[in-house]
């Protein structure tokens, strides 16, 4: 691993401040911030589960034997600031440094220009295999890239919340949507029915109590009929008893006939004595 003479000695970093020389590695500034929408700022307050993309002020210019490591400030850590382009810059870089920034916290957090945001640590690489070296990197299309890529692929929460919530949602009532619309008229017929079956229930009920059925009706006819074979036997007995007084009336007036040969006593009344004359019989 270099030391910062060595670092400073050999150039590795271009447009570097010594401020930001350590013992061991070089403290990289931020030089432009690209917001989440793709705009390239000065400054930028992340917000909690904000994103932010960070594009180094120096460049760096490693030799083909000299890789570096990008590693996360371990202050920005503490803060919930978190670096995710950590890793390899390999042996041959020219070009800036960047890195995506989220905001884990539940603050909000601000990066400004000028500000330390990667650590880089200098390795020496052996020589004994023949190493490609990688093309420079042009700062503006590096960071034109950086900003394409941003417009394109993040929001201003890396997570996203409000989005994944929305679509999330969506997803699951489009999944649900042609069950949920079954359910509900299935509910509204159920509902129906049963609201008929009450109107119907509430009718037969007004029925049983206004209106007798067949076993009440064929009651009150046969107590009718009882009633009126009652009134018929009362006629029936008078009437035996009145023929039988009449019978007993003949038969009395016979023997009267009889005996006194055939002359009518007129004294005697009954059912057979004659009115007299230019009377009508009763
Ligand atoms: N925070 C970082 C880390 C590295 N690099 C640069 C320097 C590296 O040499 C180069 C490639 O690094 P990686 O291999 O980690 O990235 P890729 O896999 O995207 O690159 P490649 O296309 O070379 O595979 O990116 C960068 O710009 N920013």
């Amino acid at each position: 691993m270099l030391n910062s003479v060595q670092i400073n000695a050999r150039k590795l970093v271009l447009g570097g401040v010594d401020a930001s020389f350590r013992a061991i590695s070089y403290d990289l500034r931020v030089g432009k911030v690209v917001r989440p929408g793709g705009q390239l700022a000065d400054h930028y307050v992340i917000p909690p589960q904000g994103i932010v993309e960070i594009v180094s002020e120096e460049r760096l210019a490693l030799p083909m034997d000299v890789a570096g490591i990008a590693m996360v400030k371990t202050s920005l850590s503490n803060q919930g600031l978190l670096a995710l382009n950590i890793g390899i810059v390999d042996p041959g870089y020219k070009g800036k440094i960047g890195s995506f920034f989220v905001n884990f916290g539940r603050r909000e957090q601000t990066l400004r220009k000028g500000d330390v945001f990667l650590r880089v640590v200098f390795h020496a690489v052996a020589q004994d295999a023949e190493l490609e070296e990688p093309r420079p990197v042009d700062d503006d299309r590096y960071l034109a890239d950086k900003r394409i890529n941003m417009e394109a692929n993040f929001g201003t929460e890396f997570l996203n919340i409000a989005d994944i919530t929305e679509r999330f949602a969506k997803e699951q009532f489009e999944k649900y949507r042609t069950k949920i619309l079954g359910l509900v008229a299935s509910a509204a017929f159920i509902l129906a029915a049963l609201t008929f079956m009450l109107n119907f229930g509430n009718l037969l009920l007004v029925q049983r109590f206004l209106q007798p059925n067949d076993a009440t009706r064929a009651e009150l006819l046969r107590q009718a009929l009882d009633r009126s074979n009652g009134d018929l036997a009362e006629e029936n007995r008078a009437l035996l008893e009145r023929v039988q007084q009449l019978d007993r009336n003949l038969s009395s007036a016979i023997d009267r006939l009889e005996g006194t040969g055939g002359r009518i006593d007129q004294s005697e009344g009954g059912p057979l004595a004659r009115p007299p004359q230019g009377q009508a019989r009763p």
